[in-house]
């Protein structure tokens, strides 16, 4: 079996990362007898640099014609002054707007491995938790209509949050079939108190509960969410959300398991193909430094051997090998105790790549 794989390396750390895996993944692939043919192409702010466009029209044919495409991250300061169509977050929206990926699956569990590195209360910690984000991901505020205009006091910008039933219909279903497969309890987290967009997300959500009796339904407001977070994360199993309370919870999210650079992410749509990315940015701060953590991309791999390629073992395995090396105690800056050692990405990429072989 030969697997063809469009990369988008993106900008800052993103290289580093999609780098690492690349390599856990044609490790992984010989020892499971079957291959990759990996194809880079351009977006974000290198494609900007190289073509005077975020997200080239080429790129997106590669990926259409890929088995999945993997990404690093995209963005910095050196593009920020660039107007918001011209950005290289662009590129990011675009691409999953055209691959028609709406459903963003991010699993936040805490790993034995790194109770240290968790920040909460140490009985918190010591309880674990192991939940998965059901993001949707081509609807609401980032897609929505937004512009700039005179306004009663002067000059003024809007963004505007908009969902249809079927936008929300499509997320539901997702994630009523990934909490039927896990613990049966669905959390759908919304602003239903003050947004008309939310309370038909509520409504949608109500009535898909009733095609799926053996799953418990309830509903919490995102700045509850956000709080019982920290507060008792072992209440969560899957939880569902709209595009920007998915994106800004997934960071907290990422942090009570120890760093930002552990969390990995499928998004998937109607076929096979999905996009696999780590749920961070290309960090401007480290880039270039070799102090990335490669494993919320490395995890992004094991995801789409599972998800898109049918490759659990292999899927398994990579995940096995990424904890056995936490196990042994190796870290990277961002989940190191003080006194440990201070791994760079590429040393914990050959740790894990041992670990495989
Ligand atoms: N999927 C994507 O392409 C995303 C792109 N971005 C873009 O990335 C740029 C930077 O955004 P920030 O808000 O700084 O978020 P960020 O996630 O890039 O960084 C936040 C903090 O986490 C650290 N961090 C992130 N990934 C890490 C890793 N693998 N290992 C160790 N530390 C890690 C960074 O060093 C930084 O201190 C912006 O241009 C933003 O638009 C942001 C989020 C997602
Ligand atoms: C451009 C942003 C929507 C990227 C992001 O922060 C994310 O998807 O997590
Ligand atoms: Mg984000």
């Amino acid at each position: 079996m030969n697997y063809n794989i469009a990369v988008i390396e993106g900008d800052g750390i993103g290289p580093e990362v999609v780098n690492a895996a690349i390599e856990v993944l044609n490790t992984v692939g010989k020892k499971y007898k079957f291959s990759f043919v990996f194809k880079k192409v351009s977006a974000g702010g290198n494609a900007i640099d190289r073509f005077g466009t975020p997200l080239p029209k080429e790129s997106v044919q590669t990926c259409l014609e890929s088995n999945s495409v993997l990404l690093g991250a995209v963005g910095g300061p050196k593009w920020d002054i660039l107007p918001g169509h011209l950005r290289p977050e662009k590129a990011l929206l675009g691409i999953r707007k055209e691959l028609e990926l709406y459903a963003n699956l991010r699993p936040a569990r805490l790993l034995p491995e790194l109770k240290d590195a968790c920040p909460l209360r140490k009985e918190v910690a010591d309880a674990g938790f192991d939940m998965i984000v059901v993001r949707e991901l081509t609807g609401g505020m980032y897609f929505g209509e937004s512009g700039r205009r005179d306004g009663k006091y002067g000059p003024e910008a809007y963004d505007t949050e908009c969902y249809s039933a079927l936008e929300v219909e499509r997320i539901g279903v997702t994630a009523f079939e990934l909490a039927r497969s896990r613990g049966k309890k669905l959390i759908s987290i919304d602003k239903a108190n003050v947004l008309e967009s939310s309370r038909l997300w509520r409504e949608v959500m109500h009535r898909l509960a009733g095609k799926y009796p053996d799953v418990e339904l309830s509903d919490m407001l995102v700045d509850n969410a956000a709080m019982q977070l920290v507060k008792n994360p072992k209440q969560f199993d899957v939880v569902v959300t709209s595009n920007i309370f998915g994106d800004i919870l997934t960071d907290e999210a990422s942090q009570i398991t120890g760093s930002i650079g552990l969390l990995p992410s499928a998004s998937l749509g109607e076929t096979k193909r999905g996009m696999y990315e780590p749920i961070h940015g290309s960090a401007p701060d480290i880039a270039g430094q070799d102090k990335a953590n490669p494993i919320a991309t490395v995890l992004s791999a094991a995801m789409m051997l599972r998800l898109s390629l049918g490759q659990e073992d292999a899927a398994r395995d990579v995940e096995d090998a990424v904890s056995r090396v936490l196990a042994k105690g190796l870290r990277t800056a961002d989940i190191a105790a003080p006194g440990d050692d201070i791994l760079p990405c590429s040393t914990m990429t050959k740790a894990i790549l041992n670990a495989l072989k």
